[in-house]
């Protein structure tokens, strides 16, 4: 045979190969295409889908989402290449599948460096079991036990404060160190004194986060070869390095009293030490640190700097106050902090404005049956917490800053999915008692002390919020404080 015919005849076989697995792998992904037309949501191309769109970074993404919401019905698609992501934002919708749909999508994967087998990212089969085991870590009499290393804390952050009177300044860091001294001490049970190094562990893991945020808006950066290859693949690799050699010290202290069945923490990491391996225990000393400490350290830093907006909300927690301590100096006990019923409905109101986690994603593992349609497995749910919480539909007047609609008497009739800075269900944030007691020890402490003062920011809409995993304004949190007395 001549050797073109022999050439002609390979590129046909090599073109039925392909073929054949092209047309295997869209038979097996039927359904997805199938429960996936039903959907309405913007056109999609062959093999890129709509990823047009959302090139050019978070800012673009966000726009091209909000855009989908505001355009398309309660339950809208969009395909990004090969994947199916389902935006769900009707409320009972939103109860299903928070209630149904325990693993994260694949996205959450370029955190992997920072966050390893932790449980914020862990695939079901690790998580269920590990979110069973911390459960004691947050029950009330745990939490009680806590109040008096919040109240050190809090003081503490008061005295760094005194030094940046009358003058604005970026206040992030401070509450960020604050919140980590003491989940340091509270949950890990490590004395943060005898630590060294937060300041650096703290930069790290920002530096890690931003990295992550910048590799899941940069789809050449998500093939594997290509990011091991870049130098922002080489620095991350580093920061998360240079992140767990802190555990490492807090691990190595922590183990002298790895004996106190006390505390339920302990119990936890010895539980995960069964093996004599480090590594699931370093790595929820590390998922506990940074998401016990930076999201609280994010929500503070944006109530203080939308206090300074509103004076008379100010005033209105300084009556709350007064009428719980009176004259008396002393740190706010277990009691204190359930009487502050304002103080947390100005909290919940800045989270409801500003959410600090805008999105939240499950990957439907099984088909996911809605009243009105299905939502194939394989897909991605996405679920738009920084648009429920201002859909006019569930909030009287959403962009009015109005913490009274989170007192208890206006609060029942809203559906519970409209409202989820912490999420929802079982794989909810295990924290968010925790971190609205410790919120509140930290915000009245330090208003007991100060004014908060206008500054760059006169009303909300100059707080321009850029959207990664977390959500920080443009401009910093800035704040100005004026000492009381
Ligand atoms: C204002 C403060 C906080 C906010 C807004 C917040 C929000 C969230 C959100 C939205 C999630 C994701 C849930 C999901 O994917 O459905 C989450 C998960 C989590 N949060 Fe929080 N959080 C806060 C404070 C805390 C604190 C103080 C802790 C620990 C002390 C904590 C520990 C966790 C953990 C361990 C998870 C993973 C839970 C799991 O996958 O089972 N969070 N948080």
């Amino acid at each position: 045979m001549k050797p073109e015919k022999i050439t002609s005849a390979l590129i046909w076989v090599l073109f039925i190969i392909v073929l054949y697995f092209l047309l295997k792998y869209n038979w097996s992904r039927r359904w997805l295409y199938y429960y996936g037309s039903k959907i309405d949501g913007p056109f999609a191309w062959p093999i890129i889908g709509s990823a047009h769109h959302f090139i050019g970074g978070q800012k673009v993404f966000y726009k091209k989402m909000t855009q989908i919401f505001e355009t398309y019905p309660t339950l809208s698609k969009f395909w990004l290449g090969k994947d199916l992501i389902v935006i769900t934002s009707r409320p009972e919708d939103v109860e299903i599948v928070l209630n149904s749909c325990f693993e994260k999508p694949k996205f959450y994967k370029y955190a992997y460096k920072l966050f390893r087998t932790g449980l914020l990212i862990a695939p079901v089969n690790i998580w269920k079991e590990r979110r069973r085991m911390i459960g004691p870590t947050f029950n009330s009499k745990t939490l009680q036990t806590f109040t008096e290393i919040f109240g050190k804390q809090a003081n503490r952050l008061v005295r760094v404060l005194e030094q940046e009177c009358g003058r604005e300044f970026d206040i992030f860091l401070k509450l960020f160190r604050c919140t980590l001294d003491t989940a340091c001490e509270a949950l890990v049970g490590v004395d943060s004194s005898l630590l060294q190094g937060q300041d650096n562990y703290l930069q790290k893991l920002i530096r890690a986060e931003d990295i992550a945020t910048i590799r899941s808006f940069s789809p050449w950066l998500q093939v594997d070869f290509f990011w091991k290859k870049s130098p922002l693949g080489r620095e991350m690799d580093k920061a998360c390095a240079e992140s767990f050699t802190f555990i490492k010290q807090i691990l190595s202290l922590k183990k002298c009293d790895f004996k106190d069945t006390t505390n339920p923490f302990t119990n936890y990491l010895q539980h995960l030490n069964k093996s004599n391996d480090d590594s699931p225990v370093e790595d929820e000393i590390q998922n506990i640190l940074i998401t016990g400490s930076e999201s609280s350290a994010l929500a503070l830093a944006l109530v203080l700097v939308v206090l300074g907006i509103y004076p008379e909300v100010q005033q209105k927690i300084a009556l709350e106050l007064d009428s719980i301590f009176g004259d008396d100096e002393r740190e706010p006990t277990f009691e204190h902090i359930n009487q502050m019923e304002y103080l947390e409905c100005v909290i919940k109101e800045t989270l409801r404005i500003l959410p600090i986690v805008p999105i939240i994603m499950r990957l439907a593992e099984q088909d996911i049956k809605l009243e009105h349609c299905t939502i194939p497995a394989g897909s991605t749910v996405l679920v738009p917490i920084v648009h429920i919480s201002k859909k006019s539909e569930f909030w009287k007047e959403p962009n009015k800053f109005n913490p009274d609609r989170f007192l208890p008497k206006n609060n029942s009739e809203r559906h519970r999915c409209t409202f989820l800075p912490f999420s929802y269900g079982p794989r909810n944030c295990v924290g968010f008692k925790y971190g609205l007691m410790s919120m509140k020890v930290i915000l009245a402490t330090v208003l007991r002390k100060f004014t908060i003062k206008p500054t760059r920011y006169q009303s909300l809409e100059d707080i321009e919020l850029i959207y990664g995993a977390v959500a920080k304004p443009k401009h910093g949190h800035k704040i100005k404080l004026e000492k009381k007395y």
